[in-house]
């Protein structure tokens, strides 16, 4: 599901050469102005001051940079990294062991945040606020709470479903920070310090061709000059230009939106089977031959971000700029208003859906 070229979750293969390019401090941090500086006035307050700052929590869709500005915490603070993730934290005293270890100053990075267990999460409410966790010993009507201290540190929380964190679990950080999709001449600018960083000869004609591709996604940026670098090593003399990134991303079914073949796909349909739409999920899952969960949660996101599918209560629409981006006019009338050409009479599932 992710082996898209233009998915927006890293690969395992991928770790490795996303660390090259990762900026380390907050002033190679590009983008992002509100919460870098919010983030700058948080940190070098508390150095000052000469105490950890508030919790920190990063909210954003995958691969915009919340992984990378909780090593930046650390790197500014000048404090170790404890690096652990909500799923791994299984039980409360795995986080009780984790906690009690940490030394002054340190910065616990939580992934995930919002999969932490719900017993390991009260213990992390007493640590946040208090410095201090009840560590339960033996069982049963013999248990005792030993109260232990925790050293002053700073949790950074990540998640990519903020709406999903409890309450009380969000009023503990005194600071957060949502992340947005990038626009393509910040992709730009991020790209030029990538291909800095990895030698490669780029026009900026040819990096703003890959920015314009990347669906406002660090990460996917990243991605795509490895391998529009590839194919210009391989194929011409190593630079990055508009000619070789056209190639290059051809080759990957890119296109020019950063559409890959299943969006493409699902937009084809929806606009040549179906008239434009309102269309069922599932009948349009069908149609392109994929599940309809990928449909709706690995396809739809973009194209409803990018304008090119609406979600209407009677079905999937495509909007004029989805029939334009096709190369095809629009049709007369309002968009969404038209009955589908096959109604939602087949369904996966036997039941009609929106
Ligand atoms: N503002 C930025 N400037 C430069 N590079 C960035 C920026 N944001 C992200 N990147 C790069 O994009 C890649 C992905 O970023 P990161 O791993 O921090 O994303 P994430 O938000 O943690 O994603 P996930 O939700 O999948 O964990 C990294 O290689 C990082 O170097
Ligand atoms: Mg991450």
């Amino acid at each position: 599901m992710s082996d898209s070229l233009v998915s927006a979750l890293a690969s395992p293969e991928e770790r490795d050469a996303e660390a090259s390019v990762r900026p380390k401090r907050l002033a190679e941090f590009v983008a992002q102005e509100r919460v870098r500086e919010q983030l700058e006035v948080l940190l070098h307050s508390a150095l000052k001051r000469g105490s950890p700052p508030d919790h920190i929590l990063f909210s954003g869709s995958p691969g915009l940079g919340k992984t990378t500005l909780a090593m930046i915490v650390a790197a500014e603070l000048g404090g170790a990294l404890r690096m652990t993730s909500g799923p791994a934290i299984e039980r409360s005293g795995d986080l009780a062991a984790v906690l009690t270890s940490l030394q002054a100053g340190d910065v616990l990075f939580i992934d995930e945040i919002h999969r932490i267990a719900k017993p390991a999460e009260e213990l992390l409410y007493s640590a946040m606020e208090d410095f201090r966790v009840d560590v339960m010993v033996g069982k049963g009507p013999g248990a005792t709470a030993i109260p232990l201290d925790v050293e002053p540190f700073t949790l950074v929380g990540a998640t990519t479903r903020a709406g999903l964190l409890t309450g009380p679990m969000r009023d503990r950080f005194g600071f957060v920070g949502h992340l947005e999709f990038y626009t393509a001449p910040e992709l730009a600018a991020l790209l030029a310090r990538s291909a800095r960083i990895l030698g490669v000869a780029a026009t900026q004609e040819g990096i703003a061709e890959i920015a314009g591709r990347s669906r406002g996604t660090p990460r996917i940026a990243n991605r795509l000059l490895r391998r529009v670098r590839d194919y210009a090593e391989l194929r011409a003399d190593g630079v990055v230009n508009v000619s070789t990134a056209r190639a290059a991303l051809k080759v990957y079914d890119v296109d020019d939106a950063g559409l890959d073949r299943l969006d493409k796909a699902v937009l084809v349909s929806l606009v040549e089977l179906f008239g434009g739409g309102p269309v069922g999920l599932s009948t349009l899952a069908v149609a392109v031959g994929e599940q309809p969960d990928t449909v709706e949660e690995v396809v739809e996101p973009f194209l409803v971000r990018a304008g090119l599918l609406a979600r209407t209560p009677r079905g999937r629409v495509a909007t004029p700029a989805a029939w334009r981006h096709l190369g095809k006019k629009p049709p007369n009338g309002t968009f969404g208003a038209g009955t589908a050409v096959v109604p939602d009479l087949f369904t996966v599932d036997g039941q009609p859906d929106t």
